[in-house]
């Protein structure tokens, strides 16, 4: 598909779609494990869906371990998938390397943390570019048509006058414009969809804003379709359309970005916001990082064997003896259309019944600021 073509499609068309989407890695086993029959695994992911569009941003948040960078590499076919499904344009897709695997790349790519670390320190940022074009068969024909298209992609990621850019070598270049060659190089496919795996969390904080405006305006010029994973929920509302929780491998919220963040109601996005390290970015949160919000207690769980029923269950401070033994579903919080938590506190019965840590007997939802006095605090391994 072309620019052109894209940009002409319509702005909510569901581009990539992950469907019941599970991976779970084999452990190493040890002597006394042999004598079990069944094989320890990892649950790093566990049946996620969700579906990235076209010209939107959808954030997967959560801390360290939750199974976000394994969701995005499962959509970037870098994994085989346990179980579940990928869909490009509703089709099922696996491909497993070949040309099968650069065609999918093509319309799908892969951006990473560390541009020190994607980017080779002995070749200049028009061999990367360049590498990139021919790959993906944009490189034209000629090479004042190899030149267009280099100037291209500097000027769209704003790497300006590119002339100045093409022949420095990445360590001539600050953090900021080596993501941004990284993303050019992405670029250089003609994607329709970019998987930014912690796309700023590497750089100084003086210019993580000015990448993520970047990839905004790709949003909305090329129509892409972003899928944004970071552990910063406050960036989530800032740069994205739609805001998905993860914990422990499981989807636990999701829907607008302005709604999750600022009316969270599952206790681990409460958990997440309230250790959000810097609180003004998020109204709602007190100016000592924990009012206004959730306190939990504990460490993340053992993904080799992850607690039954909601994985949260063991730190959280509304757990009821159903939270141990069912696995809640996405519940429908009300407030705003598509908003949902899988939370017991949110089922209609439980809120009929005895409702323990409902204080607003109008509201299901705990509101923020008057749960979560109980418990001690932290989050295990926030970054
Ligand atoms: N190749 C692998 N083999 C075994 N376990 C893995 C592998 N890759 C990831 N895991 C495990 O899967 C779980 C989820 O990891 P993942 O990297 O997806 O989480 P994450 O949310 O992206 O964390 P981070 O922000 O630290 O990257 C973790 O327990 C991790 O140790």
């Amino acid at each position: 598909m072309t620019l052109s073509e894209s940009a002409a499609a319509p702005a909510d068309e569901v581009v990539l779609e992950a469907v019941g989407l599970t991976k779970h890695f084999p452990v190493r086993r040890r002597l006394r494990d042999l004598l079990s029959r069944t094989p320890a695994v990892v649950h790093a992911v566990d049946d996620v869906s969700f579906a990235l569009r076209r010209g939107q941003v959808t954030a997967l948040v959560g801390e360290s371990g939750s199974g976000k960078s394994t969701v995005a590499r499962l959509l970037a076919q870098l994994h085989p998938r346990t179980a579940g499904d990928v869909r490009l344009h509703g089709r099922s897709t696996r491909v497993r390397g070949g040309r099968a695997f650069r065609a999918y790349v093509r319309r799908v790519q892969l951006i990473l943390q560390d541009p020190f670390a994607s980017l080779n320190p002995v070749h200049t940022v028009r061999y990367h570019l360049t590498r990139s074009l021919r790959i993906h068969g944009n490189a034209g024909r000629t090479a004042a048509d190899l030149d267009r298209a280099l100037a291209d992609l500097l000027t769209r990621v704003r790497l300006t006058p590119p002339e100045r850019f093409l022949d420095v070598f990445p360590h001539e270049l600050s953090g900021g414009q080596r993501q941004r060659v990284a993303i050019a190089r992405a670029l250089g496919a003609n994607p329709e969809v970019l998987l930014a795996d912690e796309p700023v969390s590497m750089l100084d904080v003086s210019i993580r804003l000015g990448v993520l405006n970047l990839l905004q305006d790709l949003k909305e010029r090329l129509r892409l379709a972003i899928l944004y994973i970071t552990h910063d929920i406050a960036s989530a509302r800032y740069f994205a359309d739609e805001t998905i929780v993860m914990y422990a491998g499981r989807m636990v919220e999701g829907g607008d970005s302005e709604t999750v963040t600022q009316q969270p109601a599952h206790p681990y996005t409460r958990l997440l916001i309230s250790s959000a390290p810097d609180p003004d970015r998020i109204t709602g949160g007190g100016g000592d990082g924990t009012a206004g919000g959730e306190r939990g207690h504990g460490e993340p769980p053992s993904l080799i064997r992850p607690p039954t029923g909601c994985r949260f269950h063991p730190r959280c401070p509304h757990a009821m003896p159903r939270c141990a033994a069912e696995l809640p579903p996405r519940l429908t919080i009300g407030d705003r259309p598509g908003h949902w938590a899988a939370c017991w506190l949110y089922d209609p019965a439980t809120a009929a019944a005895d409702a323990p840590a409902a204080p607003d007997a109008d509201r299901a939802v705990p509101p923020a600021a008057a749960v979560g006095r109980e418990g001690a605090t932290t989050l295990g391994e926030a970054r």
